[in-house]
């Protein structure tokens, strides 16, 4: 009798426990092999976004790596009951193995923000990390799609996108700045001020993920709130401080961990998705692009088997937006320069 109860629970759970993770669900494709790769997976994302991993159908095989502490963090979520087998590797020597084979490399490795710091403030630690591991990814899993949340996602996207070139890997399709966890925000603050379902809303955030580089577009979200102008800006203020707000409240401890972990998570499937086959995939991504004179930016994003299918444009803009790209661009066009040197200079 218990056996059966927690047999049906399981059942029960595993549907609730991963369908919240995005409206479309996570069922399709699910026969299809597919290898995720987590570097940085013992830390404060790490963590609970291998357990999020581990719940995806969609992944067959989980690879969790971190310069130590992943054995634990294997054997821990390698015993729940889904898909997925999972394997921990520790240690340098252990990151090519981690990455072989690998369709999807999601890299939230590095060092967080401490109150009064910002972004920029982590470049000088986590760029050599991303230098180095991207190098590997180039050795090891070159098809790979990489899913890039350490910060400065705005420098830290650029100099993956050197290091490949230099080993002559560069497929601009593949990378990606995970830039979701302000989309998540966008979608929470602004159901929370229009008071509709929050489950129901869709806002654009296109820019880069810093400070006033990341522009929530609120005069495109859906459902019409009807807002007023001070508070679409008081909106877009808080979508851009989101972040340090989450830095403060923790006071030292760190930043955003568990949200990050569910945006990653829901940006993870979405390539897994894509590259399963799955039409109309579309997520907000800061990739090589087109759609500014900036080499890399946010924006709509529609998935496919190779990766980026279709870099979307910005779509109107009210006025209030049209001079936030504007403030933005400086900002966000001195930190990929910066990103791009870093990975040049030898
Ligand atoms: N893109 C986003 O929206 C977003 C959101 C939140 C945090 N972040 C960034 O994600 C990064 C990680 O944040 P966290 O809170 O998990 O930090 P953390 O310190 O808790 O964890 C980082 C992990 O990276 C590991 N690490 C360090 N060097 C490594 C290397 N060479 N190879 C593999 N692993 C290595 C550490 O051992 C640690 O386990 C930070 O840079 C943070 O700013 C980005
Ligand atoms: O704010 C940070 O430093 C972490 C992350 O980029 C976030 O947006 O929460």
């Amino acid at each position: 009798m218990r056996t059966s109860m927690l047999r049906s629970l399981a059942r029960k759970t595993s549907t609730a426990s991963t369908s919240y993770l995005t409206r479309r669900g996570f069922a399709s494709g699910s026969a299809i092999d597919r290898k995720v790769a987590i570097l940085g997976a013992a830390g404060g994302i790490g963590q609970p976004l291998s357990l999020l991993m581990k719940l995806n159908p969609l992944v067959s095989q989980l690879a969790l790596y971190d310069i130590a502490g992943t054995p634990g963090v294997a054997a821990d979520v390698s015993h729940i009951n889904t898909r997925s087998q999972v394997l921990g590797f520790a240690g340098e020597e252990q990151l090519g193995k981690a990455l072989e084979g690998a369709d999807v490399v999601i890299i939230p490795a590095g060092v967080p923000r401490k109150p009064g710091m910002t972004r920029d403030d982590l470049f000088n630690i986590n760029a050599g990390i991303v230098k180095s591991l991207c190098t590997a990814i180039a050795k090891y899993c070159p098809h790979a799609l990489i899913n890039m949340i350490s910060n400065p996602v705005n420098s830290t996207v650029p100099i993956a996108s050197e290091v490949f070139k230099k080993a002559g890997t560069y497929d601009e399709k593949r990378l990606f700045g995970v830039t979701t966890l302000d989309v998540v925000r966008a979608k929470t603050f602004y159901a929370g001020k229009a008071k509709v379902n929050v489950a129901d809303v869709n806002v654009p955030v296109v820019g880069g993920h810093a400070g006033i580089t990341i522009l929530p577009l609120f005069s495109q979200a859906t459902p019409n709130g009807n807002l007023a102008s001070e508070e679409i800006e008081a909106l877009t203020k808080r979508t851009q401080d989101g972040g340090t707000e989450v830095v403060e409240a923790k006071a030292g401890k760190g930043s955003a961990t568990l949200s990050m972990a569910y945006a990653g998570a829901i940006f993870a499937d979405a390539c897994l998705k894509g590259l399963n086959g799955v039409p109309d995939v579309v997520e907000c991504s800061f990739v090589q692009s087109t759609v500014t004179d900036l080499p890399f930016f946010a924006s709509k994003v529609r998935l496919g088997k190779n990766g980026v299918e279709e870099v979307l444009g910005l779509g109107p803009l009210s006025d209030y937006e049209k001079q936030g790209l504007e403030a933005l661009k400086l900002e966000l066009k001195s930190s990929i320069e910066k990103g791009i040197k870093f990975a040049n200079n030898d």
